[in-house]
């Protein structure tokens, strides 16, 4: 990739804390992360619309929607997954600097994409969600059918079947969607926001 030159950072006449006291909560990314199906869009929806119910500035970025538009060149190869996330981070920071809490569900397979990403935070502001289901169940739900079409050879680098995951080693939050409710993980997020004072 080319690297810009002759620009200069400008500093914004309001800040992110000034954002964040007008607004009066904090802001961060939750990117969530973990297989397709395992249920990473559906529990970001369902805090996003928690958040959004009790008047707290909210956004949610989705793999599909996001790969729609802006990352409609991206397919599925390593590299380009790489750069999905990348673009994907600084768009969530952006967020962050709004004073928005913005939630990402993306697959974001490899550690080090999303550790460069929590590079990008300051302290607490990136919480790692680790949507963690067996492959099993999520192939059992396959809500896309997409792992039908896989197992058929339809799709290629399919994470789980011919591409890899790999687990986070310290995420903020598991939640083991195949033993807890929508309900239940919501609850979950929302007291670990509580009791970090970011809402
Ligand atoms: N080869 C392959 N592997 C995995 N997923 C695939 C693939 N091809 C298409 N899809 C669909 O694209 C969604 C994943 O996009 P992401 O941007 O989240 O992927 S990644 O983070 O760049 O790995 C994923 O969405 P989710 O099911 O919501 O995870 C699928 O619907
Ligand atoms: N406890 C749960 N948490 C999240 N999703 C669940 C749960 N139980 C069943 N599901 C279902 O699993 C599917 C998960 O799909 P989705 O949210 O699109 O996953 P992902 O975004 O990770 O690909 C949905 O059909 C959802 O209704």
């Amino acid at each position: 990739m080319k690297k810009a030159t002759n620009i200069t950072w400008h500093e914004t006449a309001i800040t992110k804390g000034e954002r964040r006291a007008q607004n009066g909560h904090g802001s961060c990314v939750l990117w969530f992360t973990g297989l397709s199906g395992s249920g990473k869009s559906t529990i970001a929806n369902a805090f996003s619309s928690y958040l959004y119910e009790q008047g707290i500035s909210e956004y949610v970025l989705d793999g599909d929607n996001i790969r729609h538009g802006l990352n409609k060149d991206l397919g599925f190869s390593d590299e380009d997954r790489a750069e999905n996330i990348r673009r994907i981070g600084e768009v969530a920071k952006l967020f962050v600097d709004s004073g928005t809490i913005v939630t990402t569900a993306f697959i974001s397979p490899f550690r080090s994409d999303r550790n460069q990403v929590r590079s990008l935070f300051d302290e607490g502001e990136f919480v790692e969600i680790f949507v963690d289901c067996p492959i099993d169940e999520c192939e059992r739900r396959d809500p896309k059918h997409l792992y039908a079409k896989a197992r058929r050879g339809e799709i290629k680098d399919f994470t789980g079947i011919d591409s890899p995951y790999e687990n986070p080693l310290e995420p903020e939050l598991t939640i083991q969607s195949h033993k807890v409710t929508i309900e239940e993980a919501v609850k979950e997020i929302a007291d670990y926001l509580v009791s970090k004072n970011m809402i």
